[in-house]
């Protein structure tokens, strides 16, 4: 399947310069949020996953139907003040500005292997802070998955030496 055609693109959005990958339009879509959803289970299964985690708010799109396929869990990885127990906390730099991710001190079990997901990797600075908060809790970063990648932005740097799944390119 093309999943391409799916996705919208929106000029200048949220920032003057920016081409926004919106997939909004993909999701609704049964089949094509199915065929995205099959493409990463099958890459989990390869790598003996023991927990999916994801970024708010749209690597919990692409990583919750993946955990549930898989029948293991999903831990969130969110902004500051959203979870409420002990959380340890990372800052990264956006595309479209700055901002800090957090992670339940208690998600991760040492020595268990996760797989990230997320819906698109841009310059990185988001799946690179989701990384250091799984290694800082003692997970083995398996996989990172996507679905969408901006290879413009050279995001795929901050990740050498890890394994890296995305469905499209731009
Ligand atoms: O590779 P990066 O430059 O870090 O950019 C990619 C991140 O940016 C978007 O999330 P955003 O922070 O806009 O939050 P949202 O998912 O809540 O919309 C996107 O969903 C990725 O998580
Ligand atoms: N160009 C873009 N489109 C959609 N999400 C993004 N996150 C960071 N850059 C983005």
């Amino acid at each position: 399947m093309d999943l391409k055609q799916y996705v919208t693109i929106v000029e200048n959005w949220p920032k003057e310069g920016i081409k926004f990958k919106d997939i909004t339009t993909l999701m609704d879509n049964g089949d094509a949020y199915r065929y995205a959803t099959d493409q990463i289970v099958e890459y989990a299964k390869e790598k003996e996953i023991d927990l999916i985690v994801g970024p708010e708010a749209r690597g919990f799109i692409i990583g919750c139907p993946v955990a549930y396929a898989l029948g293991v869990g999903f831990a969130p990885v969110r902004k500051p003040g959203k979870l409420p127990r002990e959380t340890i906390k990372k800052e990264y730099g956006l595309e479209y500005g700055k901002d800090a991710l957090t992670i339940h001190k208690d998600a991760i079990k040492p020595g268990q292997r996760v797989l990230i997901t997320d819906d698109l990797l841009a310059t990185g600075g988001t799946i690179e802070a989701t990384i250091k908060l799984v290694e800082e809790l003692g997970g083995i970063v398996a996989g990172c998955a996507f679905l969408i990648e901006l290879t413009y932005l050279d995001g795929r740097d901050k990740l050498e030496g890890y394994e890296v799944l995305t469905l499209m390119q731009y």
